[in-house]
C-alpha cells in the first residue's frame, strides 16, 4: 500500500523542505537541528522598494515553488494525505450517537481521536471484537475516520428490522460509505429500481435465472479455468471473479453482451476503483470533497468507467426499445429475458436515462461480483485447510448426480431440483462465511428520524448504527473458534427447522447478508451461483496449498474484509485417487 511508503517518503520530504527553506532563509541554520548532509544554495533575495511584508512573502512563495518542484510523485501524495489528515482533525466533530454509549478503542485516555480513527483503518477487527466482548449487551461507539458508528447488541435486531427505510435506511448508510455524489452513487437513494429488480424479478424467478447463469458458467469454463493435468499454481480469486462476472452479465445484460470482454473487465474493475475512490475520499472532511474530488485520478477512472458503461449499455437499451415498439406493432420479436429489460419496462423516465441506467448496472456489479467470488475463493481456501471434507462434499454431489443426472444435463431438472440437495455444501459455506464474512459490521443503518426503542434506548436522527455480525457469530455458537463445517447441517436436523440455518437465510444471529426487509436482495442468487461453481470445481479438480503455504489471512480496510490478494492455490484435473484427501 502507498501508505507503507509514508515514513521513508516523509524523511526525504523533510530533507527537500529543509533544503528549500535554507536556500531562501540562510539566517536559519536548520542543519544544526539535524544531521542531514544538505547541499544548499545560499542565495539571498532582496527586493528594494517593497513593503516589508511583501519582501517576506516573496521568498516564501519561492520556497514553496522550489519545494513543490523538488518533490517526487510519492512525496507529493504523502503530503497530500498528511494535509487531508490534518484538515480532517481540525474539522473533526462528534457525530450523533446513542446517548451514554461509550466511545470504544482508545488505548489511553489521552490518545488523540485521529489516532484511534487511523488505527481503525487496518485494525477494525480488533477494535470491534474487543468492544463487543466488553459491552456485549449494551451499545458502544466505534470511531471510523469519517463517522462514528453506534454498535447495537443483536437483541434489538427483531425490533429494528420492522422500521421502514424512511426511518432507518440501509441504502443511505451505504451511500454515505461510498461518499454519494463524489462516486456517482446518489441515484441509489433517489430510486430503488436496483432493489426492486432483484426482489421482484431475480428472486421471484430464481431457478430460471440460475439455469440461465449456468449456461454462461459452462461457456466460460474452458477459457477462464486452467485445465492442468499436473499441479499448477493458480490465482483462484481472479478465476472466480471472471466466472461470476460472466454469470452476472448473462442475467443482467443477456447474450451477446455477456461475452463482451470490455464489459466483463469493466464490471470487475469498477468495484475496485469505486471502493478505492470512496475510501480515499473518506479521509477528507465533507467540505473538502469539492476540492479534492475533482483532483483525484482514481475518481477520473470511475468517471471513465461509467462512460465506457454507457457505450455498452446504450445500444442494448436502444435494442430493447426497438423490440418493444415492434412488438406493439404486432411483430414477433425474440429477446433474452434480462434484468436490464425488466428495469427498462418498470423504470420511470429518469431511471431510464442512459447515464442513470449505466451507473445503476455498474453499481449492481459492485454489489454482486466480488462478494460472490470471494465466497467461492474462501470456500476453497477452507477446504484446502481441512482437506478431509473434500470427499464428503464430493460424495454428496455424486449422490445427487445418481438421482438427478449431472447438473443441467437432464431435461426438466435444473437448479431448483439440484441445489437444495447440496445440504453439506450449504453448511460448509455457512461455516466458511462465519470465519470469513465480507464485512464486520452488518447490517448498517442511518437513522433518518429520532427513534426510541422499547427499552428506552434513544437513537437520535443522523446516528449511524450497525451490528457486529462477525463477533455475534463467534459468541452464539458452542466452541466458536473451532471450524466445524457441519454446524448448520446438524442444527437443521436437530431442530427440525429444515428451512432455517441455511446459507442466505438471515437470522438474528447470522447477519452476513443483512437483516429484515432491507437484507441483501441478491443473496439467494449468490448462494446458488456459489453452489453451481463448487459442483463443477469439485467434480473436475483437486486442490491444495503450494508447498509451505497454509490458509491465507484476511485483510481489512475499515470494516471490509477480503482474502489476501496474493494467495494462490495449486490445482490439477481430478484423478481417481486425489492427493487432497487420499480417498476419492
Ligand atoms: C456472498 C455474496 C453476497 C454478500 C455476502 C452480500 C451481502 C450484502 C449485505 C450485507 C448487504 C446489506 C444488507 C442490509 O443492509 O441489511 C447487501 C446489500 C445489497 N446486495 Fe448483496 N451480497 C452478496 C451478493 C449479492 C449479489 C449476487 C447481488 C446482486 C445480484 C447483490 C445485491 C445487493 C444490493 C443491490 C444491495 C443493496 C440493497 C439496497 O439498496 O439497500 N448482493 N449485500
Amino acid at each position: 500500500m502507498e501508505t507503507l511508503g509514508l515514513l521513508p517518503a516523509s524523511s526525504s520530504v523533510l530533507q527537500s523542505f529543509n533544503a528549500s527553506v535554507l536556500s531562501h532563509f540562510p539566517q536559519f541554520n536548520f542543519s544544526q537541528f539535524s544531521n542531514l548532509n544538505l547541499h544548499l544554495n545560499q542565495s539571498n533575495i532582496y527586493f528594494p522598494n517593497q513593503g516589508e511584508l511583501y519582501q517576506q512573502l516573496i521568498p516564501i512563495k519561492a520556497v514553496v515553488t522550489d519545494f513543490l518542484d523538488s518533490l517526487s510523485y510519492s512525496q507529493f501524495a504523502a503530503i497530500w494525505f498528511a494535509l487531508g489528515w490534518v484538515l480532517l482533525s481540525l474539522a473533526r466533530k462528534n457525530h450523533p450517537k446513542v446517548p451514554n454509549a461509550p466511545y470504544h478503542g482508545y488505548r489511553w485516555w489521552f490518545e488523540p481521536t485521529f489516532l484511534l480513527q487511523a488505527r481503525y483503518i487496518i485494525s477494525a477487527r480488533k477494535i470491534i471484537t474487543s468492544g463487543y466482548q466488553k459491552y456485549k449487551d449494551t451499545p458502544f461507539v466505534i470511531r471510523r475516520w469519517d463517522t462514528d458508528m453506534t454498535i447495537l447488541p443483536n437483541k434489538y435486531q427483531n425490533e429494528l428490522r420492522l422500521y421502514p427505510t424512511t426511518k432507518l435506511s440501509g441504502v443511505k448508510a451505504q451511500v454515505q460509505n461510498l461518499v454519494h455524489r463524489w462516486t456517482y452513487t446518489t441515484l441509489m437513494v433517489e430510486s430503488n429500481l436496483h432493489f426492486r429488480v432483484l426482489q421482484n424479478k431475480l428472486t421471484a424467478e430464481l431457478p430460471k435465472f440460475l439455469d440461465i447463469a449456468k449456461t454462461e458458467l459452462e461457456y466460460g469454463w474452458p477459457m477462464d479455468v486452467p485445465q492442468p493435468d499436473d499441479w499448477l499454481e493458480v490465482d483462484i480469486q481472479q478465476t472466480m471473479r471472471m466466472l461470476v462476472a460472466r454469470m452476472s452479465a448473462k442475467i443482467f445484460l443477456g447474450h451477446p453482451a455477456c461475452r463482451n470482454a470490455e464489459w466483463l473487465n469493466l464490471s470487475i474493475d469498477f468495484s475496485i476503483t469505486l471502493f478505492a475512490c470512496a475510501f480515499l475520499l473518506r479521509m477528507f472532511p465533507p467540505w473538502m470533497h469539492p476540492i479534492v474530488g475533482p483532483l483525484m485520478p482514481v475518481r477520473w477512472k470511475v468517471a471513465s468507467n461509467l462512460k465506457k458503461a454507457q457505450k455498452i449499455i446504450g445500444p442494448l437499451m436502444e435494442k430493447h426499445r426497438d423490440a418493444v415498439k415492434r412488438r406493439s406493432e404486432g411483430e414477433n420479436v425474440e429477446e433474452d429475458d434480462t434484468l436490464l429489460n425488466w428495469m427498462m419496462d418498470n423504470g420511470n423516465e429518469k431511471e431510464n436515462g442512459l447515464f442513470e441506467m449505466a451507473t445503476r448496472q455498474s453499481i449492481l456489479t459492485l454489489a454482486s461480483i466480488h462478494t460472490t467470488s470471494m465466497g467461492v475463493a474462501n470456500l476453497l481456501f477452507d477446504l484446502c485447510a481441512h482437506p478431509e471434507w473434500f470427499p464428503v462434499l464430493k460424495e454428496e454431489i455424486e449422490e445427487v448426480e445418481r438421482d438427478l443426472g449431472k447438473l443441467g444435463e437432464r431435461e426438466g431438472v435444473g437448479a431448483k431440483e439440484w441445489l437444495p440437495r447440496l445440504e453439506k455444501l450449504d453448511s460448509f459455506f455457512v461455516e466458511s462465511q462465519r470465519f470469513n464474512p465480507p464485512i464486520l459490521l452488518a447490517p448498517q443503518r442511518l437513522a433518518i428520524v429520532p427513534i426510541t426503542l422499547k427499552d428506552g434506548t434513544h437513537i437520535p436522527a443522523g446516528t449511524r448504527i450497525a451490528c457486529a455480525n462477525a463477533d455475534i457469530l463467534h459468541s452464539t455458537f458452542p466452541d466458536p473458534l473451532t471450524f466445524d463445517p457441519m454446524r448448520s447441517y446438524r442444527k437443521r436436523y436437530a431442530t427440525g427447522e429444515l428451512n432455517r440455518h441455511q446459507a442466505g437465510q438471515p437470522e438474528k444471529d447470522n447477519l452476513h447478508f443483512g437483516y429484515g426487509k432491507q437484507a441483501c436482495p441478491g443473496r439467494h442468487f449468490a448462494v446458488g451461483e456459489i453452489k453451481m461453481v463448487m459442483v463443477k470445481v469439485l467434480n473436475e479438480f483437486e486442490f491444495k496449498y503450494p508447498e509451505g503455504k497454509s490458509r491465507p489471512s484476511n485483510f481489512f480496510a475499515d470494516e471490509n474484509v477480503f482474502p489476501d490478494p496474493r494467495a494462490k492455490l495449486m490445482m490439477r484435473k481430478r484423478r481417481t485417487k486425489c492427493e487432497s484427501c487420499g480417498r476419492c
